[in-house]
């Protein structure tokens, strides 16, 4: 079996749910980048060991916030080894507003997934948008890159739409998915 770590940073919770729901449907272990933006030697170990990886972070201000980055930046000494190159790799982010310049955070992560020399996974579902359309849906906010999440502005981590919370598992289980005809 394939072994997948989502790796995720969440300032206020809200991507934290996310990224378990990812988790589950990738059968994946977690790791969180701290609030100082660092993770541990064991979660380092835990990416190198992984046949794919899934990054995670809230879109603040229009990219990934500056925890992830940090994170991104610190993944350097992995490029200059080509220690990650051909591993599976997928993104996902959650914002408040239905865009929000996601696109831009998603994109950050597909540009760091390919600097690794790695197999970028899109989402794979089809987007809802006919008029009867709702937040249960899958893939309602249309997203094709990787996994879009809305969090509206006044919206507790409880309240993270159904069918947002139905995609992050179905990402993961997909994400998980290429990774095991690639690895197994
Ligand atoms: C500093 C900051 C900047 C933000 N910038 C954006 C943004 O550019 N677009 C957007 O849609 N939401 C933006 N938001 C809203 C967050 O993306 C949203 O609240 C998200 O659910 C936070 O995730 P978290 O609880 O995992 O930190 C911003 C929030 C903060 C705190």
């Amino acid at each position: 079996m394939s072994k997948t770590v989502v790796i995720y940073h969440s300032g206020y919770g809200h991507t934290k749910v996310v990224a378990e729901h990812v988790a589950a449907g990738a059968g994946a272990a977690l790791v969180a980048i701290s609030p100082e933006g660092d993770i541990g030697d064991d979660d380092w170990a835990a990416l190198d060991a992984a046949d794919a990886i899934i990054f995670g972070a809230p879109t603040y201000m229009g990219s990934a916030s500056w925890q992830f980055k940090k994170f991104s930046d610190a993944t350097s000494k992995k490029w200059f080894t080509r220690e990650w190159a051909d591993k599976v790799f997928g993104g996902f982010t959650n914002s408040a507003s239905p865009s929000g310049d996601k696109q831009v955070t998603l994109i950050q992560m597909q540009t760091l997934a390919s600097q690794h020399g790695g197999i970028w996974v899109s989402l794979g579902l089809a987007p809802t948008n006919h008029k009867a359309a709702t937040t249960a849906d899958l893939n309602n906010l249309g997203g094709s890159v990787g996994l879009l999440v809305r969090s509206p502005s006044d919206a507790s981590v409880e309240e993270i739409h159904s069918g947002d919370l139905a995609s992050a598992r179905h990402y993961g289980e997909r994400v998980a998915g290429v990774a095991a005809r690639l690895n197994d």
